[in-house]
């Protein structure tokens, strides 16, 4: 029985991963500002309402609580934003940060699970994406997380902060337990809206572009059920426990699905037909991504478990269907 430090743990990712700690026997101590996430989700440890950089705050968590280690899920994570307002990322998602990690050094407190993202890749050159593809992030949002992956490395060689990267691919799904699920708001996720859609009918669903190099002309993307995703953060830590040294994995299923894949999927699901609308694409939007992950896999001994997309989608269908407006009945 551990504490651990799970820092936007109110929010989608972050709060699976507090249920699985849980369901290992550990203690998920939650720090989340509330700013998108919802204090229905934090259900299996103390909750503290605050900010991440809130240096007053974290000496009291460090001082109450024996952390062993911190997981940092807490970002701005809206791509297009992050292109009109860079300022609102930088500061959360790189510059807030430092206090946390400053911190940590202060309390002896040395490993650190970091949410990276397959964006700080930018357009791959060459698919399945491996860790050695090169980093070329094209939007903000993508860079602030290469910036965080390049502190890390400096921090390390500098104060002995270890730490692991997980450049997630798209993280989808929900609890199988039904507890949980993934409630943005505002919603930009296409598994969501596309079963928001397919739930009331007077949600439009709009696919942004059919013009792609792609078997049918929409994007494709790798989906990740979030149950595996907090197993490969679990696993991370147990090797920085264990006195590892820092790392950087990519996690994804190295499967490609098409957004009309998905929307088919959905329909299998639910029983239903999904009515859309094609128009144009949206910017920033790479025509696929797909990862590997085989590194995460013979390292770590990350094996996957809800890794075909009518899993991933039949879990966050039962979510959506129990919650259709999210945790308090605010997201239309
Ligand atoms: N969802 C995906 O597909 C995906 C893919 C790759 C990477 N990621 C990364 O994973 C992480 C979690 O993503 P998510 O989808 O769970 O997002 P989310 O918005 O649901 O969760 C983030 C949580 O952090 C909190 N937060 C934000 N800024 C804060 C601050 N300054 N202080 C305290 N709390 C703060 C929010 O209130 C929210 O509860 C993010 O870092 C994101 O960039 C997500
Ligand atoms: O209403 C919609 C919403 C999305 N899409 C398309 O669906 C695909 C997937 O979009 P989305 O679910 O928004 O995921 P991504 O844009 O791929 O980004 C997610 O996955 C990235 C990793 O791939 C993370 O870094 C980001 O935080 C996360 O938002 C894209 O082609 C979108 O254009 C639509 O066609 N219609």
């Amino acid at each position: 029985m551990a504490e651990f430090l799970i820092v936007g743990g109110a929010g989608y990712i972050g709060s699976h991963m507090c249920k699985y700690l849980h369901s290992k026997g550990h203690t998920p101590v939650v720090l989340d500002n509330l700013s998108y996430g919802h204090r229905q989700a934090v259900k299996w440890g103390p909750f503290y309402q605050g900010g991440l950089a809130d240096k007053e705050l974290l000496s009291v968590i460090f001082g109450s609580h024996d952390i062993q280690a911190v997981m940092h899920f807490a970002a701005f994570c809206y791509v297009g934003e992050s292109v009109t307002d860079p300022l609102k990322y930088y500061r959360n998602n790189v510059s807030a940060p430092l206090d946390l990690l400053e911190s940590m050094i202060e309390h002896r407190v040395l490993k650190f699970i970091f949410s990276s993202t397959c964006a700080t890749y930018g357009e791959p050159t060459s698919l399945p994406i491996d860790e050695s593809h090169p980093q070329n992030p094209i939007n903000p949002y993508g860079r602030t997380k290469l910036m965080m992956e390049n502190i890390l490395d400096d921090f390390d060689a500098a104060y002995g902060l270890k730490s692991v990267c997980l450049r997630y691919f798209n993280a989808a799904g929900a609890d199988p337990e039904g507890e949980l699920g993934e409630d943005h708001n505002p919603e930009t996720h296409l598994i969501p809206l596309v079963i928001r859609s397919a739930l009331d009918k007077a949600r439009k669903l709009t696919v942004f572009g059919d013009d792609y190099p792609t078997k049918d002309g929409t994007c494709v993307r790798d989906y990740i059920h979030i149950m595996d995703l907090a197993q490969a953060h679990y696993l991370a830590m147990q090797h920085l426990l264990d006195g590892g040294d820092s790392r950087k994995y990519n996690l994804g299923n190295g499967n490609g699905h098409s957004i009309l894949d998905v929307i088919n999927t959905v329909a299998k699901a639910g029983g239903v037909k999904i009515d859309f609308a094609y128009a144009d694409r949206r910017a920033g939007d790479p025509a696929a991504l797909v990862g590997s992950s085989d590194k995460a896999m013979n390292e770590l001994g990350w094996k996957p478990e809800y890794d075909d997309l009518e899993t991933i989608i039949d879990t966050a269908w039962n979510w959506h269907k129990s919650y259709p407006q999210g945790y308090d009945g605010e997201n239309s």
